[in-house]
């Protein structure tokens, strides 16, 4: 494995189409805690390109998970700008976000976070249903194309307790696809899934970002070497190091 130093954002006011898809400047994060403010993230500048798979680490309490809930417009940076898919997401009103969000990223979660009473195609046609993107009549074929690309297509009707954890997180990054949005943002995918059932949704992650999506994922797995694309570490709420990893 061998890593070299991953440029900066660019520093033009107003990103062009071929700019990278995510590009975080300046960004901020306090939170108000009893008697101040807690500086959670401070001076980020990041750029993700499509095509490629970024993973995030660090330790525990370095920040991850505060940027990428800012990157998902979840939470308002104190000071910077995150722009993506050509969206500055610290300037959409609160009252557009969610809709914004609906087409411009999919979120995957640690605990996957799939209705317990909806089948797994209907979760997937849930941000289709949200949006309105998708015709009516087309959003179970899409749903079953989408299930037949994570590789679980066969388990469409069933409700997902009724699923593997691979198998649930799959049915997650389908819902995720549902408005094949640019950008895929995922907060520690494998934290609760055995490590050979890990390496295959990491897999999955890098075939979706060699397909074209952005994707960035936080994540504690030790072992990236074989599926990231590139490692950004946090630490105390500054980047510390940004490589691209060639295997
Ligand atoms: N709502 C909040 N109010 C106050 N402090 C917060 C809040 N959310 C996060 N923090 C603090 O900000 C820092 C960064 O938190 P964050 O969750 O982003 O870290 P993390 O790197 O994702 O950690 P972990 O790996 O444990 O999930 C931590 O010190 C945390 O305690």
């Amino acid at each position: 494995m061998t890593v070299t130093r991953h440029r900066t954002s660019r520093s033009s006011t107003s990103p062009r189409t071929d700019e990278p898809v995510i590009q975080v400047r300046g960004v901020a994060k306090t939170y108000p805690v009893p008697g101040g403010e807690f500086p959670a993230l401070g001076g980020v500048d990041i750029s993700v390109d499509a095509g490629e798979l970024t993973a995030v680490v660090g330790r525990s309490g370095s920040g991850k998970t505060t940027l990428l809930n800012l990157l998902a417009g979840i939470d308002r940076p104190t000071a910077g700008e995150i722009w993506v898919a050509g969206t500055a997401v610290h300037e959409v009103p609160e009252t557009k976000l969610a809709a914004w969000r609906g087409r411009a990223v999919g979120l995957v979660f640690q605990f996957f976070q799939l209705l317990p009473t909806l089948t797994v195609a209907e979760n997937v046609m849930l941000p289709m249903d949200f949006c309105g993107t998708v015709a009516a009549r087309r959003r179970r074929p899409l749903a079953l194309e989408l299930l037949d690309r994570v590789g679980i297509a066969e388990h469409a009707d069933k409700v997902p307790a009724e699923l593997s954890g691979g198998q649930q997180q799959r049915a997650a990054i389908a819902r995720a696809l549902a408005n094949d949005p640019p950008v895929l943002l995922a907060d520690e995918p494998t934290g609760n899934l055995d490590s050979a059932t890990a390496g295959s949704v990491l897999e999955l992650f890098r075939e979706l970002a060699h397909g074209g999506k952005a994707v960035v994922m936080v994540t504690h797995e030790r072992d990236l070497s074989g599926y990231a694309d590139r490692l950004v570490t946090l630490a105390d709420g500054r980047v510390v190091e940004d490589v691209v990893v060639s295997t």
